[in-house]
């Protein structure tokens, strides 16, 4: 066997032999055009370079880390002292905030704890916190609060609104609203029908109750939201990067200041790593060097299967990170993208999956690479069952590899070849040594530079999201035709499909 395309960080093992390329060095794979924008990418988000060039903005999230780790950044990261300086002021608030929470300082106006936080936001201002909530619940950390509990509030939809506020005691609740903009429809729409809710049982619960987390301080303020409980972060942290900051206030009230920052600290292993690293020999590289080579191949799909329950809203999470960030069309140069830029990530946990859409990735000709994901260490004692999970990890790595019966002759021979697996999928292999806040934290800063990785090969950027902008508008349009006679929608199939809807409510 070749040498084994094996890298492991701290608590993160990648295993890449199964691709369809024979490289040793992946770097080999790249034109050293690509490997100089991958270098200009890594030291130009740590030195403040405006690596966002279509919003003229530096992209500094990873300053947000630097705040729970400043050793590991002191080696590379002096330009941006300011914002680290800026990131570790609002932490060192937040901090006492949440401890204030937590510990009863910070009371209801009935002089009680507080025992529900509603979490309002959307995208980047909610999957992230989401992931987190979900995982270090199951983790039955020593850090989690015994009596507070988070309800997420992100569509546009009220029958969520309504199921989520019937079980919560408006008297009891803390709000906190998370917008990088302010501006968001469905958060500012929701954000409505909760301060009502609160106002019903007084608005003394009003006043108390709403924090904000924004970029707009003013904004916030201007909703309502009392200054002292505005937490700002800065414009140059992207929204779907912005986890390791204040739009996880509610994250760190519930489980502690001590635990989040132990997921800072696995970030900022990944930080560290990256920026020491010979930019195409990070792990983050591989892992971007092998995503950019299978497009090339024409696989525009990746399934990423986490052999771990607990893992259940990592897919949503990183494909928002991934599709928003690498979905783009042209380059920095504004020349067409001739393939995607990045393959349209999907998945569902394993074994779930195998027993669900793993048949199509194993026998149809759809092209598609698959990304397993092992905790290797369990949180249980039952290790039988956990070496059953984990064979299944291994067996379906080596299936979707190896194949079966798919040699010409028996890929032709229609008496045996129903049961042909053509194999071949390039598969990525990743496994945690256990399940851990700076675990998780690795693994999600890994999927970031990978990302942001993947973008500076192709020339694209990675931290804007323009497409995102054109529904917004028409939406905006649109609203109004439902109640003002005047305002009728422009296009012929949404202003017909509108007057289907409207007879149907109303019987017009
Ligand atoms: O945090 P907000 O400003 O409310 O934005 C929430 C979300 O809005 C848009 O959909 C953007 O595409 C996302 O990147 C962003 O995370």
């Amino acid at each position: 066997m070749k040498s084994s395309l094996t890298q492991r960080l701290g608590p993160l093992t990648i295993n890449l032999d199964r691709q369809r390329f024979a490289a040793e060095s992946l770097g080999e794979l790249l034109s050293d055009q690509q490997v100089r924008r991958m270098q200009a990418m890594v030291s130009g988000q740590f030195t403040g370079k405006a690596v966002n060039p279509s919003e003229g903005r530096t992209a500094n999230h990873w300053a947000l880390r630097a705040a729970a780790a400043p050793a590991a950044y002191s080696l590379f990261a002096h330009a941006c002292q300011i914002d680290i300086d800026e990131a570790t002021s609002v932490k060192t608030r937040l901090e006492a905030f949440a401890d204030e929470v937590r510990n009863g300082q910070y009371r209801t106006p009935q002089g009680e704890t507080y025992t529900h936080i509603v979490h309002i936001g959307i995208g980047g201002s909610d999957l992230g916190p989401q992931l987190l909530d979900d995982v270090f619940t199951h983790l039955k950390l020593e850090g989690q609060h015994p009596h507070l509990s988070i309800a997420f509030l992100s569509n546009v939809d009220y029958h969520e609104v309504q199921e989520r506020l019937a079980r919560l005691d408006p008297t009891r609740t803390l709000v906190t609203i998370v917008s990088k903009s302010f501006t968001t429809r469905e958060t500012l729409l929701n954000a409505g029908h909760v301060r009502r809710w609160l106002r019903e049982a007084g608005t003394e619960f009003e006043e108390a109750a709403l924090v904000g987390i924004t970029c707009k301080p003013d904004k916030a303020i201007e909703f309502g939201i009392d200054r002292q409980r505005v937490f700002e972060f800065s414009e140059k942290v992207g929204g779907r990067f912005s986890l390791w900051g204040p739009v996880s206030a509610s994250i760190r009230m519930k489980f502690g200041n001590a635990v989040f920052n132990q997921f800072l600290e696995g970030a900022a292993l990944v930080d560290e790593h990256v920026a020491l690293s010979p930019v195409a020999d990070s792990l983050p590289a591989w892992l971007a060097i092998c995503d950019y080579y299978n497009l090339q191949q024409g696989i525009e799909s990746l399934m990423l299967s986490p052999y771990d329950s607990r893992l259940g809203l990592l897919v949503p999470y990183l494909q928002q990170l991934w599709m928003e960030s690498l979905g783009k069309g042209v380059t920095n140069e504004g020349k067409l993208l001739g393939t995607p830029g990045c393959p349209a990530l999907w998945g569902d946990v394993g074994t779930n999956g195998q027993h669900a859409f793993f048949q199509m990735l194993h026998q149809s000709a759809l092209e598609c690479a698959v990304e397993l994901l092992a905790v290797v260490c369990p949180a249980h004692d039952d290790q039988p069952s956990h070496q059953i999970l984990l064979s299944h990890f291994l067996a379906q790595a080596e299936a979707f590899y190896n194949g079966r019966l798919n040699t010409d002759e028996q890929r032709n021979n229609p008496e045996i070849n129903y049961r042909t697996c053509p194999g071949k999928r390039p598969v990525h292999v990743l496994m945690l040594d256990r399940l851990s806040p700076y675990s998780l934290g690795c693994l999600l800063a890994t999927w970031e530079h990978r990302t942001t990785l993947l973008a500076a090969i192709q020339d694209i950027n990675p931290f804007d999201q323009w497409g995102v902008e054109l529904g917004k508008t028409i939406a905006e349009q649109i609203e109004p035709c439902w109640t003002q006679l005047s305002a009728i929608p422009k296009d012929p199939v949404t202003r017909h499909l509108l007057a289907l809807m409207k007879h149907q409510q109303c019987g017009e």
